[in-house]
């Protein structure tokens, strides 16, 4: 059992009354652990057609599945290829919640790891742009590498504050996502770090931060756009609490109901001795009451005030250094079936594709432009990790094909050069038809280009 604080314990036992007991026998419970498949790479029936798991289908998610200890799937080649992505299962409700559809404009603004960012992608089926933000810079990076590993074309990634992020993009987005920085209570079992950290002084920073935030998120939202508040806590204070106060100073939103599921709970305003009942519109998860951890869900409606225009952005320049991009199209007419088109955009030496129609970056931290197509080297274009991880069989001309079974695919990922009989030049290696990372043949030896910090060591 885990050694959780006393003012925690205190404070949950008169929030919960009779469920208190029901709600602390859940800490003796193992963590659930779920996988969300990546239906950017993979539809659901045919990942469960080579699904190699114990896998349990997650009521409130289609893409969700519980998975046993034993299974170890970020062990897995799979998990390199970018066919699912592990996630809490409580988590996963949120970009469910947030409903993402082809075409809109989304920013996650809490972003790192990239969970719900990931989720969020895969919905919007590589139409519309997702904006993803981390303000936590080696936090962010890691935000960025499984946007690449998932294979997302349409994401920007930057490293910026709310504020600064409400400069350039005012009224610009659909829908927004702040999953925000908490307490963590909800994470306790999964993560016993976030205990050392909880005190009460903490849960009213918390909140206080988190209202920044979202007054932040307030501004880039366009009207009638829909803002998602989640945190994995169960403080009140950070969650109706937050709502209340941000409801008392944007009067232009308002809270819409989340569609329940038997297992979910709703807000409770009387809490924070609220009288908006509205807040009971919002949910609440508990490991008691459902295979997953704590978590907490509102979502907000901006009515059409007009207050709000979008900012005039510059539009994308064409690329001057044609030159430089005629190594692109060889590359791309020798070794693929259809030249990736898009906004191109250069940033030093690499070539991206922007989803966004405006690239005033310069007053922006960003890591990842969009979708990284390679680098231009001296008289030759070199395809990225991200071009390989995004792409489909067939969409190049050679293709490696591996099983997942093979000791093939294992000596590939650990960086090892493989005698092979197959055409010269670029070759998209696949793992079961999937695409996992690039080679180049020459004298029937494979070359590996599985970037060097993502190579298995054992
Ligand atoms: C709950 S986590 C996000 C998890 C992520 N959405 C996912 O699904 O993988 C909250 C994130 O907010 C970031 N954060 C911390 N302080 C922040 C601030 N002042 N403004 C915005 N984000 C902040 C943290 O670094 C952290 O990565």
């Amino acid at each position: 059992m885990l050694n959780l604080p006393k003012d925690f314990l205190e404070k949950m036992s008169s929030l919960l009354k009779e469920d208190y007991d029901l709600f602390i026998k859940s800490y003796k419970s193992p963590k659930v652990q779920g996988i969300r498949i990546n239906t950017l790479k993979i539809d659901i029936e045919n990942f469960l057609n080579i699904n190699p798991f114990h896998l349990e289908s997650i009521p409130w998610v289609d893409e969700g599945f519980f998975f046993e200890e034993k299974d170890k799937p970020g062990k897995h080649p799979y998990h390199d290829a970018g066919l699912y992505y592990i996630q809490e299962p409580s988590a996963m409700t949120v970009g469910t919640v947030l409903n993402p559809k082809p075409g809109e404009k989304i920013l996650d603004l809490c972003a790192a790891p990239g969970g719900k960012s990931t989720h969020i992608a895969s919905r919007l089926q590589g139409k519309g742009i997702l904006v993803s933000n981390e303000i936590i810079p080696s936090r962010a990076k890691i935000l960025s590498q499984n946007i690449e590993r998932m294979g997302i074309k349409n994401c920007i990634v930057t490293n910026e504050s709310p504020e600064n992020l409400s400069k350039i993009f005012k009224g610009y987005f659909h829908k927004i996502l702040v999953d925000a920085p908490c307490s963590g209570e909800g994470m306790f079992r999964k993560n016993p770090e976030a205990i050392k950290e909880w005190n009460l002084k903490n849960v009213s920073f918390c909140a206080d931060r988190q209202l920044n935030i979202l007054n932040s998120a307030a501004e880039m939202l366009m009207p009638e756009g829909i803002l998602v508040y989640s945190t994995c806590t169960f403080s009140p204070e950070e969650n109706e609490g937050v709502i209340d106060k941000f409801l008392k100073k944007n009067k232009n939103f308002e809270i819409q109901r989340v569609n329940t599921y038997k297992y979910f709970d709703n807000g409770k305003p009387q809490w924070i001795n609220s009288t908006n009942e509205n807040l009971k519109n919002t949910i609440r998860l508990w490991p008691h009451k459902l295979k997953g951890e704590g978590h907490y869900i509102a979502i907000l409606k901006k009515r059409d005030d007009n207050i709000y225009t979008t900012r005039k952005a510059k539009k994308i320049k064409p690329l001057k250094l044609k030159n430089n991009l005629k190594d692109f199209y060889d590359f791309c007419n020798n070794f693929l079936t259809k030249t990736p088109e898009g906004n191109y955009f250069l940033f030093g030496e690499h070539l991206y594709i922007s989803p966004l129609e405006i690239t005033d970056f310069t007053k922006l931290k960003v890591l990842r432009p969009g979708w990284h197509l390679g680098t231009f080297k001296k008289n030759r274009f070199e395809p990225s990790h991200a071009l390989a991880l995004s792409l489909k069989s067939t969409e190049v001309k050679n293709t490696i094909p591996f099983k997942s079974s093979s000791e093939e695919i294992y000596l590939y990922l650990k960086g090892e050069s493989l005698k092979i009989n197959a055409k010269k030049g670029w070759s998209l290696v696949l793992i079961d038809g999937y695409s996992i990372g690039w080679s180049k043949i020459s004298n029937n030896t494979l070359k590996n280009h599985y970037p060097k910090g993502l190579r298995w060591n054992v």
